[in-house]
């Protein structure tokens, strides 16, 4: 008998002896585009309990599950053969059908019953170019009564704790399960250890760099109980108070807590490397301007890194505006811009007073990290928009190393501290991300950072009303009737477009260039900006000057606004081809209006009926940790993170992200709890040695 299995999984997976009336688990497969979908063992009266999303292009018929007669050439002659389609997942695509997910077992004839002789559950392997899974069954059933028991690395009372199968009894149990429970524990037991390996990698990596048993067990701690490792108000130095009175707005409560995470962790003698996460809008950059000047008032410089020449300038005339309202301080902080349209004089200058000392502080894109950028002493570098930049860029900051205390200018004010002073030290690392990603994926891309999340938006925002609606003649008199109110009342229109020019490949996508005549045609009262990635630095500028201060009311542009543009009385936008947008970058692009008091809509206008429904989740939450999670269930982490992020995850065989975020969480825990009892592993030989032989693996992520 032959037994074929479209899935191109290493794992095995289920099917179980038809007939049972049970409740099917589920499995893991890929779809035609290689990622991980769900699939269910045979269920012939229950439809499985999650629902599969629909590609864009694609609409969902449904499951059928059907003993399918069929036949197949063999040379010349046609052989009958039959062949059972346990379950087959459907698409209509645009004009024709498509089979996707389907498990084939080829019977030797109609009456063929050995695949069921057990009564149980039997894997179904992966049978690439003719190896009979037949035999694969054989030789890996051999091989299982060859195992020995004591093969466990994992130690006894870990495994206990979180209730795992001993390793032998999961290699049985997911290739010779006796019932679907015992395959969910063997999978359970293997997902750990995919997990646990990955996580005991790099924290063993990191309490390898540090010299003393007090910091090992702070780095310890600091996972173990998060709560802890933060400062209070009265500990923050005069600096930072003096910066938070001359806000005009009082932090949040999520902002403070952050704040003071941080700040515990910059008054340590380890680097900090950790990554602040929040919805759009909810203030992040504050936050890490008060780390900048908590550093900046011992003495210290920052540097502050941004993906974009657009978001440098912002920052740079925010920060500027802030620090003149600053009372009764001797010495103000001096700041400089540096990015690549710098004039090359005054570029030379700011290098020369970074190296002196005499900038404390310095924004701007990637060239900062450039060779010839040198510090006097670079206390904390912060990286906005982290995902942007590639893990060696983000590591450059590593090499810009400084003497503790000694560069400082100002006097440390206990004598404590004066006596680290010769320690040669890598600057703090704060990473930002506008994109939240939900907890689980942070801890499997960044599980040796710390992570800060920011929960709360500024109070009296209201949520930003979301229309979908299709781009038609009708759709779009709409969407000008909704501008004409929205400008009448005094609100500023962001237009945001797919491409810059029109493309004779793609007719059907508007372009922000060739709209700008006819929206300002249709808006002879207002007055129209453009701007898009291709226009000079100094224009680009130049446009959005315009329209914060109200010189334009409408602004066409393309997906440039997507990051850090801060606004705050803009109070609509239009998203011109939504569907060409990931629902991330939506959601980031929304966050452009409803920054401020006013209350503010976004129309996503969408050029087909069949792309309205992937969107309309935008229209049911603006929570980005939701849609986050949503996007992640419904497409899985490679299109949720993008292509550059997701690079960074580790390969993990059989876990998927998705589904499997708790054992992700005990498997943290078990190895904070490892690395408790034996910082180097001494204590647990076999586990280092497992460790060492999976660490390529283990370090794929980064
Ligand atoms: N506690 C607060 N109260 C009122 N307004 C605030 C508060 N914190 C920040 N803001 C304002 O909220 C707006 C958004 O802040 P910020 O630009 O820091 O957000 P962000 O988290 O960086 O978001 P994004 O990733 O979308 O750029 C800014 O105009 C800022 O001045």
């Amino acid at each position: 008998m032959l037994t074929a299995n479209r899935s191109t999984q290493t794992n095995s997976s289920y099917e179980e002896t038809p007939n049972r009336d049970r409740p099917r688990d589920l499995l893991r497969s890929r779809n035609a585009r290689g990622l991980n979908t769900y699939t269910t063992t045979p269920e012939l009266r229950q439809p499985p309990s999650k629902k599969l999303e629909p590609a864009a292009n694609t609409h969902d018929v449904g499951e059928t599950w059907s003993r399918i007669r069929t036949t197949k050439k063999k040379k010349s002659a046609t052989v009958s053969i039959a062949v059972d389609f346990y379950k087959v997942r459907t698409m209509r695509c645009k004009d024709h059908f498509e089979m996707r997910e389907y498990n084939i077992d080829v019977l030797k004839d109609e009456e063929d019953s050995s695949v069921y002789s057990k009564g149980r559950p039997y894997p179904i392997y992966p049978s690439k170019k003719g190896l009979n899974p037949d035999f694969l069954r054989d030789i890996i059933s051999r091989a299982l009564k060859t195992l020995p028991h004591n093969l466990d690395p994992i130690p006894k009372d870990v495994t206990q704790d979180f209730g795992l199968l001993c390793l032998s009894d999961a290699y049985i149990g997911i290739h010779q399960p006796k019932n679907l429970n015992e395959a969910d524990l063997a999978r359970k037991r293997l997902i750990f250890d995919e997990f646990f390996y990955l996580q005991l990698g790099r924290l063993f990596q990191m309490l390898e760099g540090l010299g003393t048993k007090i910091e090992k067990d702070g780095l310890l701690d600091k996972y173990r109980k998060p709560e802890l490792s933060s400062t209070i108000m009265e500990e923050w130095s005069c600096m930072t108070k003096k910066f938070v009175e001359a806000l005009p707005y009082s932090l949040t409560r999520s902002q403070l807590n952050a704040t003071s995470e941080i700040i515990w962790d910059l008054k340590r003698a380890v680097p900090m490397n950790r990554l602040l996460q929040g919805d759009v809008g909810c203030g992040k950059t504050v936050v890490a301007f008060l780390a900048c000047m908590e550093v900046i008032g011992s003495g210290y410089q920052a540097a502050f890194m941004v993906p974009t020449e657009l978001l440098a300038v912002q920052h740079y005339e925010n920060l500027l505006h802030l620090l003149e309202k600053i009372k009764d301080i001797h010495k103000r902080p001096s700041v400089a811009l540096l990015t690549g349209s710098t004039p090359t004089k005054q570029a030379q200058f700011i290098r020369k007073g970074l190296q002196a000392g005499d900038i404390s502080l310095v924004i701007g894109t990637h060239t900062l990290i450039a060779e010839k950028v040198e510090f006097s002493a670079l206390r904390i570098a912060i990286v906005d928009e982290q995902h942007r930049f590639g893990v060696v860029q983000r590591g450059r900051f590593n090499s810009k190393l400084y003497f503790n205390s000694i560069s400082s200018k100002l006097a440390s004010t206990s004598s404590k501290d004066s006596q680290k002073s010769d320690i040669v030290m890598a600057p703090h690392v704060l990473a930002m991300s506008a994109t939240p990603i939900p907890r689980t994926l942070a801890l499997a891309l960044y599980g040796d950072m710390s992570l800060t999340q920011i929960t709360d938006l500024p109070p009296g925002r209201t949520p930003v009303e979301t229309y979908i609606i299709e781009g038609n003649e009708t759709g779009f008199e709409n969407i000008y009737q909704m501008m004409e109110e929205e400008l009448g009342g005094g609100g500023k229109v962001y237009l945001v477009y797919p491409v810059i020019e029109q493309s004779e490949q793609l007719p059907q996508l508007r372009a922000a260039s060739a709209d700008l005549e006819t929206i300002s045609r249709r808006f002879p009262d207002y007055n129209c900006g453009l701007l898009h990635g291709k226009m000079k630095s100094d224009e680009k500028d130049e446009a959005l000057r315009r329209f914060r201060a109200g010189e334009t009311n409408i602004l066409l542009s393309t997906q440039v606004i997507e990051i850090g543009v801060d606004v705050p009385d803009a109070s609509m936008m239009v998203v011109m081809n939504a569907e060409r947008f990931g629902i991330a970058q939506l959601h980031q692009l929304r966050g452009r209006v409803g920054r401020g008091e006013r209350k503010s809509k976004c129309i996503l206008s969408a050029s087909t009926t069949t792309s309205l429904n992937r969107l309309k989740v935008l229209g049911k939450s603006s929570d980005g940790f939701y849609l986050a999670n949503m996007d992640l269930l419904l497409r899985g982490p490679g299109d949720l993170l993008g292509k550059k992020q997701s690079g960074h995850l580790p390969e993990f065989p059989i876990a998927r992200l998705e589904i499997d975020g708790n054992i992700l969480q005990e498997a943290h825990l078990a190895a904070l709890k490892v690395l408790g009892e034996s910082y180097d592993l001494e204590k647990f030989p076999d586990l280092k040695a497992e460790l060492s032989m999976r660490q390529p693996l283990c370090l794929l992520g980064d």
